[in-house]
């Protein structure tokens, strides 16, 4: 028989029902009024305990703070949440950074995330809280922010993958993130800031860099270019390896050339290839080697380090010595009072301090003057690799021309690459040339023309410098004239003194001397020199570069020339 039950009528239970919901409202209205929210989320957090021993779930609570820094962990979830929204996700935020070409997403507080990791599954939820208003630095550490909320995240999965979860999906959550960053990072410029007080604080300041050139723009020898690339990627590919061999992750890169071959292109195609940032570091601007050990310390891995003109920046010839200070500018501050930045010191920044302080980092070292270079900086190990940025060559004028024409073929083509063979012109002429016009036939002319223009004026430079050097081995010297010791340029006059006279000029390699030597006699070959130096209206020139010392010897030399019969 069963027990005589009384079921309660619909009437009774809604009621029951109404008053128990009511009675909650009541407390809960009650509890937030009365009850100090820190005793409330206390009473919470014991409460999730509580159930939490009847389930087999675990939580992990990432605060987005650890004291006054921010928690690292929780900038990595919050980056690698914004790539795993699925379907259930209904809220995200999404933002574009000024200056930044991609949009970021990230997730909306409250909102659940499911996540799989070795075939178990985790939720993430974000949780804001509002708190008291504190001031929490920014990270450039000079000024700070107030904040009132307080956010954290919670991973739940099941306490079975703790140690999993622990070990290994947290850790590949960090790198995943810094790939993503990586990803999607804007280059930076980083310059020194003109006002760097105090030892806190960070010196550099950022601008994004946006230059367009890139490997593939760069007009060099496709071999030289490749080499490059290869040594880039062995550089950033072999961490374990220079852990292995006990050295630092640095590779030093010398760009040496004439100005505009490309020096500064390349460093900002380096940097374009790597996705590495750039800190430009003028040695002028700096007040002694602590202070460039402080600027050193304070760049961030995988950063390219430029110092451009080395031999213009730093006293090179004077080791362990303070260098001498530069006249003092026009409207001094305390940071442009003269460098004292020493060779040495540099150098110890170069394979000491600045090795030991960070990782993936290229130094990249430019100057228009290798040869003023001291070898001690040239060393591998300081400067692993040379790079030789020349003349513009043939193989150079097709990349630029493929570049700003988009024509690899064209009738003129070869008639410039042979003239760009034979003439000393820069990239940076070329692409100056390149930019005038659409059409290629008329930009291509003017090409022609400025190259012939450039190939005159090279051949009469190297005329007039030959000229000089001819000059100096036939004329007797000032103090030669003084005591008498020299030949008399009287002598000239004499056919001996012509043969003479002739001989030295054969010996010096300069165009008057290929003249001269093109005839067997004396005197064809001086009335051929008259004749040219006549005819090419140089004799000018020779006049004016002469010194003070009574009458010009190239007008006696004339003079005695045509005294002559020829
Ligand atoms: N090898 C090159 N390939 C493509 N463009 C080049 C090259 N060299 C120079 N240019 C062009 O010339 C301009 C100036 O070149 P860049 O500043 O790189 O030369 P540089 O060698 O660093 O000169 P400087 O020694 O004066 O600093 C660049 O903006 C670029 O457009």
């Amino acid at each position: 028989m069963l027990p005589n039950i009384q079921i309660p009528s619909t009437n009774a239970v809604i009621s029951t029902a109404a008053s128990v919901a009511a009675t909650t409202m009541l407390v809960r209205s009650f509890a937030k009024d009365f009850v100090p929210h820190e005793i409330r989320q206390y009473i919470l957090t014991k409460f999730r305990y509580f159930l939490a021993t009847f389930t087999n779930e675990i939580i992990v609570v990432v605060d987005e703070y650890e004291g006054l820094n921010k928690n690292q962990l929780f900038s990595a979830a919050e980056i690698y949440l914004g790539t795993i929204f699925n379907h259930s996700t209904r809220i995200f935020r999404a933002s574009l950074p000024e200056k930044e070409k991609k949009i970021h997403v990230s997730v909306e507080g409250n909102e659940e995330l499911r996540d799989k990791f070795c075939g178990f599954q985790l939720k993430w939820r974000m949780t804001i809280r509002q708190t008291q208003a504190r001031y929490v630095p920014y990270p450039d550490e000079y000024s700070s922010t107030i904040q009132s909320e307080f956010r954290y995240f919670q991973l739940s999965f099941h306490k079975k993958y703790k140690n999993k979860v622990l070990d290994e999906y947290l850790p590949y959550i960090v790198e995943k993130s810094k790939s993503i960053k990586q990803e999607r990072k804007t280059l930076k410029l980083l310059t020194l800031k003109s006002e760097r007080h105090g030892p806190r604080g960070n010196p550099w300041q950022s601008v994004n860099l946006d230059h367009p050139a890139t490997f593939e723009t760069l007009a060099m020898d496709t071999e030289i270019k490749n080499m490059v690339i290869d040594d880039l990627e062995r550089f950033v590919n072999r961490k374990e390896f220079y852990r292995k061999v006990g050295k630092a992750w640095k590779r030093g890169y010398l760009l040496f050339g004439p100005p505009g071959t490309g020096k500064s292109s390349l460093i900002a195609a380096m940097a374009n290839y790597l996705n590495f940032d750039v800190y430009d570091l003028e040695l002028t601007d700096i007040r002694g080697n602590s202070e460039l050990r402080r600027l050193i310390i304070s760049t961030a891995n995988r950063s390219i380090l430029v110092v451009e003109d080395i031999d213009a920046s730093i006293d090179l010839s004077e080791r362990g010595q303070a260098a001498p200070p530069r006249p003092l500018p026009m409207y001094p501050s305390p940071y442009n009072q003269g460098t004292k930045v020493t060779l040495s010191g540099l150098l110890n920044f170069i394979d000491g301090l600045w090795s030991s302080c960070g990782d993936e980092r290229i130094i990249v070292f430019t100057t228009n003057h290798k040869d003023k270079l001291d070898p001690a900086l040239l060393r591998p190990g300081r400067m692993d690799v040379h790079i030789h940025m020349s003349y513009c060559t043939p193989c150079g004028f097709k990349m630029l021309v493929s570049t700003y024409l988009g024509i690899t073929e064209h009738p003129l083509i070869m008639e410039v690459e042979q003239m760009i063979g034979t003439t000393k012109v820069t990239p940076a002429e070329v692409g100056e040339q390149l930019l005038k016009s659409d059409d290629p036939e008329v930009v291509l002319r003017g090409l022609i023309e400025f190259l012939e223009k450039k190939k005159e004026s090279e051949e009469a430079k190297a005329f007039k410098e030959n000229l000089e050097v001819t000059k100096a081995e036939v004329l007797p010297k000032p103090e030669e004239e003084k005591d008498g010791a020299s030949r008399d340029m009287k002598d000239v006059k004499s056919l001996e003194g012509l043969k003479e006279l002739i001989e030295m000029v054969q010996a010096s390699p300069a165009n008057a001397g290929e003249l001269v030597i093109k005839r067997d006699k004396a005197s064809i070959a001086l009335k051929g020199l008259i004749e040219f130096l006549d005819g090419k209206n140089r004799v000018e020139d020779i006049k004016a570069s002469e010194t003070n010392s009574g009458e010009s010897t190239s007008a006696k030399v004339q003079e005695s020339c045509k005294e002559v019969k020829i």
